[in-house]
């Protein structure tokens, strides 16, 4: 491929996105129309050397087999020289550690969401990138599906339903207390809130956040109400969130939850004075968007765009662009941008008195 640029990853950790990430990296570039970056994984860590091999062996094409390296601690993989872009897929209560070791180490980085456990920790992270100039973002893949930056555009650009007035966004996905682990673990942060939830506010946010006549400023009233786990209480099941943004004079309501899948039909619904938006079905997955006009009934039209593998190498195609035109921040889901998402999680976690363990919520003086 002519004039292409290739990052070489390293993939910390082994668990079931690692996996799908792993497997979008090598898928071919040209599938999804893609021919200026191209992906490379050159390493894997896990805490088990045996768990890196064997992830390796199951899931790298043959001719990538002997070219990857193997590591049995996060740390060695860091000092691997020819690791660019570091990958952190561990559950969210070590991001904030192994991010900050992986950016001492001098190594750009993709974390997986939600970014840290409170906003303390996602704005020291941001301080460190800086000071080291370094590339860092909170991989929240769904911001860059087309068919997410197609919707912004149809809703600021175009105004194609007008006014916007109401925004219901739903992130629910039903998980068992007895297989799904991480999610019902307190030191493993789990809970809907700060797993699910991270979708519920990608809707809110790009719709009320980004409305122009927000100018980017906090919502006026954040209410917000927890249902706790009768088996493991320190974690929310479900939390139902409602925001009011007055300059653009937006309601909100978000929801996510563990307790039930979010139904088959609608998942947002942003409602206008020309009609309405609606994802119906995976709304961090978005593969489809109907757009339904006020008028001779209610148009319907829908946009569809299939997605040629899971949906994680466009956010990986933008770190690849990002990194090699020298940017320590992706324009389209800036560090800002995560620091004040953690912040509204914080509000929410204060008003249900919730907080995970100290050794989780932990951030080095700044
Ligand atoms: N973008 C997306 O669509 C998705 C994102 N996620 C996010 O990715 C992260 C990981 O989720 P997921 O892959 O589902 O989780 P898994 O439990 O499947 O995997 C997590 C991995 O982290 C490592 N790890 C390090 N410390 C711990 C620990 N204390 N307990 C358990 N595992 C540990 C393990 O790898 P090893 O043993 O190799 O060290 C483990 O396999 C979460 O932050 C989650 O929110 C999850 C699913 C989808
Ligand atoms: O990011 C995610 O999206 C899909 C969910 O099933 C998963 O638990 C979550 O981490």
């Amino acid at each position: 491929m002519a004039g292409h640029f290739t990052l070489h990853w390293g993939i910390i950790a082994t668990g079931g996105i690692a996996e799908l990430f792993f497997k979008d990296l090598i898928a071919d570039p040209a599938l999804r129309g893609v021919s200026d970056v191209a992906h490379l994984p050159v390493a894997v860590a896990s805490r088990s050397i045996e768990k890196a091999q064997a992830f390796i062996d199951e899931f790298a094409p043959i001719e990538l087999k002997s070219e990857i390296t193997a590591y049995g601690t996060y740390t060695e993989l860091l000092k691997d020289e020819s690791v660019d872009c570091v990958y952190i897929a561990t559950p969210a209560s070590s991001h904030y550690a192994n991010t900050l070791e992986a950016l001492r180490a001098g190594k750009n980085v993709l974390c997986e969401k939600p970014f840290t456990v409170n906003a303390a920790q996602a704005k020291h992270l941001q301080i460190v990138a800086k000071e080291r100039n370094v590339f860092l973002m909170e991989g929240v893949w769904t911001r860059f599906f087309p068919l997410t930056i197609a919707f912004k555009r149809m809703l600021h650009e175009e105004r194609i339903i007008g006014k916007v007035h109401r925004v219901f966004s739903d992130f629910s996905v039903l998980f068992d207390p007895a297989r799904d682990l991480r999610m019902y673990r307190a030191d493993t942060a789990g809970g809907a809130l700060l797993d699910l939830g991270v979708y519920m506010n990608v809707w809110t946010l790009l719709s009320c956040y980004h409305h122009p006549d927000n100018e980017l400023s906090p919502p006026t009233v954040l209410k917000a109400s927890m249902l706790r786990s009768p088996i493991c209480p320190e974690i929310d099941e479900s939390t139902t969130v409602i925001t009011v943004w007055e300059k653009p004079q937006i309601m909100c309501i978000g929801t996510a939850s563990m307790m039930t899948d979010s139904p088959a039909d609608c998942v947002i619904r942003i409602q206008g004075t020309k009609g309405e938006i609606v994802i119906p079905i995976h709304g961090s997955r978005p593969e489809k968007i109907l757009v339904k006009l006020k008028g001779n009934g209610m148009d319907t039209c829908t946009l569809e765009y299939p997605i040629p593998g899971q949906g994680l190498f466009w956010e990986a195609d933008a770190v690849a662009r990002d990194i090699r035109d020298g940017k320590k921040e992706d324009e389209n889901y800036p560090l800002d941008e995560s620091v004040f998402a953690m912040s509204l999680m914080d509000e929410v976690r204060r008003q249900n008195n919730m907080n995970f363990p100290a050794d989780i919520e932990f951030v080095e003086d700044y």
